[in-house]
């Protein structure tokens, strides 16, 4: 079973609902916990280096803000992480909380958060150094054809270099379309990742993966009542797990 993005949309509405309770904060932290630790999980056994580095390229919306956390907890893991974060100080005046994270990735934990938008040969250079690059630029809101701009520019730039890291997508690969799957760029490039970490629920484009992808599911934010009023068949987690590899 598999979700549409307007299905996935409504269950993240519910859930900060008066009902339910939760609050967007709460819900990100929690998102961003269980990516970190499906990347772990996944990579950090095979990883060369005991602090390897990363690059989580973080959007405009929600998704970049799951990639501010996961960023975090990386770092607390052992990871050694760098933030990409175009347009950042526009987006935390418009969402103070993502200015909070950035405080914290900076100030706590000595994270290098970039906040210029990168000219493509220098974002080039960043990419020629990693081994794992998270896209947490666009989740379950994108809606196609992408708009031309600083996304789609990285978006292709990351599809052109795909070959030389893994990328791990955060809850649908950005640029594709949540229900339809991937989307191939005038130039004929489409992100195909080597990881997602689907986030409450898997969504219809995860069908689309590679066989060869790894495909995580954390967000664990439902009860099984909660799945049941809302027609959703629960996942079978592990006890004592906050991710379950699908
Ligand atoms: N319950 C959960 O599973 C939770 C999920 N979380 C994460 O939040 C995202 C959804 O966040 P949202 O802010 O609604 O949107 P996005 O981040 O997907 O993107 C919005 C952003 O994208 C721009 N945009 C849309 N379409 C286009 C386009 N064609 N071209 C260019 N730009 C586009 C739009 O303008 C916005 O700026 C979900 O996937 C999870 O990752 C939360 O963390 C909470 C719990
Ligand atoms: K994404």
């Amino acid at each position: 079973m598999l979700l549409n993005s307007v299905k996935a949309a409504l269950i993240d509405k519910q859930l900060m609902s008066p009902q339910y309770g939760y609050t967007l904060e709460q819900l990100m932290e929690l998102a961003g916990l269980s990516c970190a630790l499906a990347i772990n999980k996944e990579y950090q056994r095979i990883s060369a280096t005991s602090s390897p580095k990363i690059f989580i390229i973080a959007g405009p919306g929600n998704n970049g803000g799951d990639g501010l956390v996961c960023a975090r907890h990386l770092k607390i893991l052992g990871w050694n992480p760098t933030v990409y974060y175009p347009n950042a100080e526009r987006l935390c005046q418009k969402q103070p909380f993502y200015s909070s994270l950035v405080k914290t990735l900076e100030e706590m934990y000595d994270i290098k958060v970039i906040k210029n938008t990168l000219e493509l040969d220098v974002l080039q250079k960043y990419l020629d150094e990693q081994k794992y690059v998270v896209d947490s630029i666009f989740g379950f809101s994108f809606k196609p054809p992408i708009k031309k701009g600083v996304y789609s520019d990285i978006i292709e730039k990351l599809a052109q270099n795909q070959h030389n890291f893994k990328t791990i997508s955060i809850d649908s690969p950005s640029g594709w379309d949540v229900d339809n799957g991937p989307i191939v760029s005038e130039n004929g490039l489409k992100l195909d990742p080597d990881m997602l970490i689907s986030l409450t629920y898997p969504k219809l484009c995860s069908k689309f993966l590679k066989p060869e992808a790894s495909h995580y599911c954390g967000g664990r934010f439902i009860s099984e009542k909660f799945a049941k009023k809302f027609g959703i068949i629960p996942l079978n987690y592990e006890p004592g797990s906050l991710i379950i590899k699908l």
